[in-house]
């Protein structure tokens, strides 16, 4: 579904992705694991859109979408939550699922609200608060099911379970492991405890380079990795 081969990224002259490969098949969950400032968040970037790599090639489903704007991608099918969660605060939950519907075209339209409740049902509890009333896990359950309302085929995660409490990562981990059903999905994590729980396959990066992938299963046993990559 999404293949990402040799790209190269830079910020001005800060060469920052040096040769990244990866890929995603449909109906994967497959996690990309490293420490702060690995290059996570800009891999993500660059398969969304924001950042284009000087070198290298990105498809999605068969298409070359290296160079596409943003809300091209969108359109594709990419689903993409950034790292920073962008509630509107003063919107209820309600108010901001259904702005994520009004940027979608209707033709695309495939869940409703009460669909979106059903993923996530203690949004519909909560429909009602404002988005500034609630907590960081309350939070992200917002901005992903936003993402959600954009019917993705794929939906990029970049480190949803980023300084929540472990009770929240634990019903964050069930949400996603449900939206598999429905969606393909790429994980940024540093937690690789959580990602490794979920996840069919993973990648680790390391100063802008691939260093390892294999299965989930073989990631979680390789104490090597784990100390030489992963702890924090
Ligand atoms: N806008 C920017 N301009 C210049 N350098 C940047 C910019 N954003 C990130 N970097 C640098 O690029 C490298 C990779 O950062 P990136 O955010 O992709 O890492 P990450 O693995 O997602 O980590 P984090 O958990 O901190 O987001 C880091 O060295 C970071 O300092």
């Amino acid at each position: 579904m999404l293949s990402v081969k040799d790209i190269h990224v830079y910020y001005g002259e800060s060469y920052v992705i040096q040769g990244v490969d990866l890929h995603v098949n449909e109906g994967e969950i497959v996690c990309l694991l490293g420490r702060n400032g690995a290059g996570k968040s800009t891999t993500f970037k660059s398969i969304v859109g924001y950042l284009h790599p000087r070198k290298g090639k990105i498809t999605f489903e068969d298409k070359d979408i290296t160079n596409n704007r943003t809300f091209k991608n969108i359109r594709l099918g990419i689903g993409y939550v950034p790292e920073d969660r962008r509630v509107f605060a003063d919107l209820t939950v309600l108010e901001n699922l259904e702005v994520a519907f009004s940027a979608v075209n209707k033709a695309d339209i495939k869940w409703q609200v009460e669909d979106l409740f059903e993923m996530f049902p203690l949004l519909k509890k909560l429909r009602n608060k404002k988005g500034g009333e609630l907590s960081g896990g309350e939070q992200q359950m917002v901005t992903i099911a936003r993402a959600m309302a954009t019917n993705p085929k794929l939906l990029l995660l970049d480190e949803p379970c980023e300084g929540l409490a472990p009770v929240i990562v634990e019903q964050l981990a069930e949400i996603i492991v449900r939206l598999k059903e429905n969606v393909t999905i790429l994980l940024a994590e540093q937690n690789a405890y959580f990602a490794l729980s979920i996840s069919d396959r993973g990648y680790v990066i390391d100063k802008g380079k691939i260093v390892y992938s294999g299965s989930a299963s073989i990631l979680k046993e390789n104490e090597e990795i784990q100390k030489r990559y992963l702890a924090v």
